[in-house]
């Protein structure tokens, strides 16, 4: 399905926030290693929410579901010894569960997105795994991926942790399951190091006791630890929301976005500190981000590893500013479900937008005056990308075209919803 974004000049309206997709997969998965029952209120529905419940409940996780709240009860530290795993375009499903696979004797991880998932690297979480004695076949570090294990061996585990955080979350979720105690060190800097954060948060809130050092590059974790079943509720989602308040900044707009935590732990949080160093008018108190856009926008220079997931969307409000913007420290945008800088880029010139690539930069040139559009955009499997190119599209003279944009359902299913009620002319095409 493809979407016609045409210009829209004002949003008003109130929303709430989706649910957060990076607590969903870690509620999710805690819910199914602990034995007994817990509940997660206000679960995320979308397609990567999706392939973690599917996956635990393959591996023998029972989930019970009603319209505010999932009951789990979970297979412990023994799931259920299945041949095939489908996660989907879920690159964090992927990576914590291959650790979890460690305790199966044999499963394979199914190629089901080639262009997308298919093509991101897993070599660092595969050596680490197997200098933990356990067996992978792989191609060349990506998908297909057999893991082998049974009982993995504690310990002295090393991970690199220069192109995602995921491998080291995978980590700290299966080792206090072992006989052993384990000690974690990462080598190399540590990108995305806030969402380790959020990984420490669920554990300890599952029972889990880890030792951390501040800057998260050691571990202790004690063995023979057992998953607490809990009750859990889901926050509202950073990195979803950043698009719709990116759309109310460019455009005039009164929009109010409820369900954001002001002391969450979401890097993508910053969204709020970006788009006030933008000078946007807006305010945030009580959970409620309120947006008062007038469409003017100031540049902005920001470390983008502080907000991962929010960097795209930033970038489209960087687009409409009154001269240039960088944002620096995002390489590993190279290794989503795209190449979140080349073909981002590319797609942005399209529509008009005058950007320069560095191997870990973005640079923006802003053109206040909007931009001409009138193109056919390629979303490249990626969700970001696409509702990036939609806050783009509103403030172009003529249409975007955005070709496929049905995979916005990989983290915010009702994206165009939500901004079709704040008054965005959006259109679905077959
Ligand atoms: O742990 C997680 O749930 C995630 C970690 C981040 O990935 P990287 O650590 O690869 O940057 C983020 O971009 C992704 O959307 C979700
Ligand atoms: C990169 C993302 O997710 P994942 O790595 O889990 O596929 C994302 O949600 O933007």
């Amino acid at each position: 399905m493809d979407m016609i974004v045409r210009p829209t000049a004002e949003l008003k309206g109130e929303i709430g926030a989706l649910s957060s997709k990076n607590y969903t997969t870690r509620y999710l998965l805690v819910a199914a290693l602990a034995e007994g029952t817990s509940t997660i209120y206000y679960p995320a529905h979308s397609e990567d929410s999706d392939a973690m419940r599917r996956c635990i409940r393959d591996l023998g996780a029972v989930l019970e579901e009603d319209d505010e709240k999932i009951v789990i009860t979970g297979f412990g530290n023994h799931p259920r010894d299945v041949k095939e795993l489908d996660v989907g375009n879920a690159g964090a499903v992927l990576r914590f569960l291959m650790a979890i696979a460690a305790l199966s004797p044999k499963v394979t991880f199914v190629n089901t997105y080639p262009e997308s998932l298919g093509k991101r690297p897993h070599s660092d979480l595969i050596e680490a795994l197997e200098s933990m004695g356990v067996q992978i076949e792989h191609q060349d570090g990506r998908l297909p991926i057999t893991i082998s294990g049974g009982k993995p061996k504690g310990g002295k585990i090393k991970v690199s942790g220069e192109v995602s955080s995921q491998y080291l979350s995978a980590l700290l979720f299966l080792t206090p399951l072992l006989e052993e105690d384990s000690e974690i060190e990462v080598l190399g800097d540590l990108k995305s190091k806030v969402v380790i954060g959020q990984t420490l948060e669920v554990l300890e809130q599952a029972g889990i006791t880890i030792e951390a050092a501040s800057d998260y590059m050691s571990f202790r974790v004690p063995g023979r630890q057992a998953y607490q079943a809990k009750n859990y509720t889901v926050q509202g989602d950073y990195p979803g929301s950043a698009a719709i308040l990116a759309a109310a900044a460019v455009t005039k707009s009164d929009v109010k976005v409820h369900r954001l935590m002001e002391r969450s732990k979401q890097g993508e949080r910053a969204i709020v500190d970006v788009l006030q160093m933008m000078d946007v008018p807006l305010s945030h108190e009580g959970g409620t981000v309120h947006v008062l856009g007038n469409g003017r926008l100031r540049p902005v220079e920001f470390d983008g590893d502080a907000a991962t997931d929010a960097v795209l969307a930033m970038v489209a409000a960087a687009v409409f500013a009154d001269g240039t913007s960088r944002f620096y420290n995002v390489e590993n945008l190279r290794y989503k479900e795209c190449d979140r800088i080349t073909d981002y880029l590319n797609e942005l010139k399209k529509a008009g937008a005058q950007v320069e690539e560095r191997q870990s930069e973005i640079i923006v040139h802003g053109r206040p005056s909007g931009l001409e559009g009138g193109a056919t955009i390629n979303a490249h499997f990626d969700h970001r990308v696409i509702m990036a190119l939609t806050v783009v599209g509103l403030r172009c003279r003529e249409p975007l075209l955005i070709k496929d944009a049905h995979h916005v359902a990989k983290s915010y299913p009702q994206y165009f919803d939500h901004l079709s009620a704040l008054g965005a002319s959006v259109e679905w095409v077959k």
